[in-house]
């Protein structure tokens, strides 16, 4: 599934170019020049000495056996032996080169296209599937790696097998040579047409796999959901689906090389037969000795294998060119949220947290209607903003525009009046501190999940941290903060992920807060504790909330009603509640339709409300 809308600049012509995406893999066989310099010429070696066997097989006939000279065959013989002792050890240098340099290479596009994929923007995310992702930078890279470990270096060796045959063999006997040179004929037309099918063949099955691999992901991540519903036997009917379209996408690919391999054979066979009888003919009218016979006949011999092997290297070369198609609609990608050219850092002691959006509007890449328009609001230095609103009015799209996740396509939103595309990336990340609304832990430890964003850190800062969240408990852990947290922080509560994320968003009292409903997750008890710790980060911090609870909204100095995209009201708490039936509405609703009762106000009767 390649990027396809705006949102990040995606490759001009990403109409696939079979051996162009593969060529531009170049700069990462340059390391490995010398190692590949190496082993072509202990292969090519290898080849020739295989090719002096007939050779001498012929002197053998012609000299020493046609004399009877029991020395002279013992003699070649011996020679003979040394040439094969020569081929084994240079074929044995050949694939230790091999596998070095090519698991190498390997991992140095994978190593680029992770990189790059962290760069992409979070809309490259939303719109790629995961498993196809994911089947780019495993299973393609293997078939690239098999390509230039083998196919490769195949190719080059069956090609110069097949000249420097066909020239002995034209040496031998013009005649009988060109005819062996000419089918070569036959086998250049069938190895164009297979080349174009299987092309299309790889691509359809390569990004089958993908499909696959997107279903299994999303099985395994919703597991639980799924069993909870009793949904397996459908879901395994969907895989077997995807599973089944594969199978015989796979069995047609394999047909394809069968009928072609057999094509392959059979050109080969049937020079070797022809050859078989016109030599004859050649040897009884005296044209041809019978060692030339027999040289030529194990030459053409050796030319069986490296036709027959035609077939799995160019299926080979198609997958791998696919494969470095599918690599490069990733790496052609280009990251669209980057630092400006003249984009400034902002120390954190300079800033002092003044958030303003101006006339923001945003739509996500691909889609045609705003999800945000106008938006207009500022939350002066210290200051706590609640957002409320119905379900998919835009809470968490406007939190996401705040640290660029998304660029905004309208307006735009300043930190104390810059701009934040005038600033560098990093320097705004670490300028505003994070909360989801789906606390992502990763596989590591809690230190690590909890210094993401700043891993300079001090043991002191992440103690304050854990403490503000109220977020002790991961003293407790098995190895204390050195515990690893599984898949996801699977193995911990959905209140605890909370409050570990809680803390890592606060870890280093950011310049700015974004929070998407932080206590969403929590029991009653540690909500109020929570609370209690949040409002004093709160006090002294400018922060943006996502608030779905009446309860949360205490948090908040003043409130926003969003309304299908637009701010429709701003004011107290006790104002909305007072003046604006939608703001009741929304707030008696809840989170899912039957929330709590709507608290009393803090501050009746407060001044500064704005309808718009
Ligand atoms: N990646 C996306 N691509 C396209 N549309 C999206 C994407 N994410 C969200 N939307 C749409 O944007 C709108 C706002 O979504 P958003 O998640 O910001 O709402 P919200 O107010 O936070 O909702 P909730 O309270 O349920 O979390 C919704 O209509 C949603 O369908």
């Amino acid at each position: 599934m390649p990027a396809s809308s705006d949102g990040d600049r995606v490759p001009r012509d990403a109409r696939p170019r079979p051996l162009r995406n593969l060529l531009r893999l170049r700069p990462y066989l340059r390391p490995y020049a010398g190692q590949f310099c190496w082993l072509l010429a202990a292969a090519l070696a290898a080849t020739a000495a295989s090719l002096a066997v007939p050779l001498l097989t012929q002197q053998v006939v012609d000299g020493p056996i046609a004399r009877h000279d029991t020395a002279g065959v013992l003699r070649l013989g011996g020679l003979a032996l040394l040439l094969g002792l020569t081929e084994a050890v240079l074929i044995f240098i050949r694939r230790w080169t091999q596998s070095s340099s090519s698991v190498g290479m390997e991992a140095a596009i994978r190593a680029d296209v992770y990189a790059h994929l962290q760069r992409l923007p979070a809309g490259f995310h939303d719109r790629w599937q995961s498993g196809q992702l994911l089947s780019r930078i495993t299973s393609d890279l293997s078939v690239i790696r098999r390509f230039l470990s083998f196919g490769l270096l195949f190719l080059v060796l069956n090609v110069a097998t097949y000249l420097a045959v066909v020239v002995l063999l034209i040496r031998l006997h013009p005649g009988l040579g060109l005819l062996v040179a000419a089918s070569a004929v036959p086998l250049f037309l069938i190895s164009r047409r297979f080349a174009r099918h299987y092309h299309a063949a790889s691509r359809r099955m390569q990004d089958q796999q993908g499909d696959v691999a997107t279903l299994v992901e999303e099985t395994a991540q919703g597991l639980r959901t799924m069993k909870a519903y009793g949904r397996g036997p459908q879901l395994a009917e969907r895989f077997a689906g995807s599973a089944r379209t594969l199978h015989d996408t796979g069995v047609a690919k394999a047909r394809l090389l069968a009928r072609t391999s057999a094509l392959f054979d059979l050109v080969p066979n049937l020079t070797l037969g022809a050859v078989l009888v016109l030599g004859a003919a050649a040897v009884a009218g005296g044209r041809l000795t019978v060692g030339q016979l027999v040289a030529f006949v194990s030459l053409q011999l050796m030319l069986i294998w490296p036709v027959q092997s035609l077939g799995w290297i160019i299926a080979n070369g198609q997958e791998a060119a696919t494969a470095a198609d599918r690599i490069h609609e990733v790496l052609d990608t280009a990251p669209s949220i980057v630092d400006a050219p003249h984009a400034v850092e902002l120390p954190r002691a300079a800033v002092r947290g003044r958030l303003t959006f101006e006339q923001v509007a945003f739509r996500y890449p691909g889609t045609t209607a705003p999800v945000l328009r106008q938006i207009d609001l500022t939350v002066e230095p210290g200051e706590t903003l609640a957002l409320v609103g119905a379900t998919g009015s835009g809470k968490s799209t406007l939190l996401s525009l705040v640290p660029r996740l998304h660029e905004v396509t309208g307006g735009r939103i300043t930190v104390d009046g810059h701009d934040v595309r005038d600033l560098r990336l990093g320097s705004l990340r670490r300028l505003v501190g994070v909360a989801f609304e789906e606390p992502t832990l990763f596989s590591m430890s809690v230190w690590e999940n909890l210094t993401l964003g700043r891993p300079d850190a001090a043991e002191d800062d992440v103690r304050a941290a854990l403490a503000l969240a109220q977020a002790d408990f991961a003293y407790d852990l098995p190895w204390g903060l050195a515990t690893r947290v599984g898949e996801q922080g699977l193995s911990l509560s959905g209140g605890q992920r909370q409050r570990l994320a809680l803390a890592r968003a606060v870890l280093g009292r950011p310049a700015l807060l974004v929070l998407d409903d932080p206590l969403s997750a929590l029991d009653v008890q540690t909500e109020a504790l929570v609370e209690g710790a949040l409002r004093r980060v709160l006090a002294d911090t400018t922060a943006l909330l996502v608030v779905h609870r009446p309860s949360t909204v205490a948090l908040a100095d003043r409130v926003a009603l969003l309304d299908g995209g637009r701010i429709v009201a701003t004011g107290t708490h006790s104002e909305l509640l007072a003046q604006v039936p939608a703001y009741r509405a929304v707030l008696s609703a809840g989170p899912g339709g039957t929330g709590p009762a709507v608290p009393p106000p803090r501050k009746p009767n407060g001044a500064g409300l704005v309808r718009s």
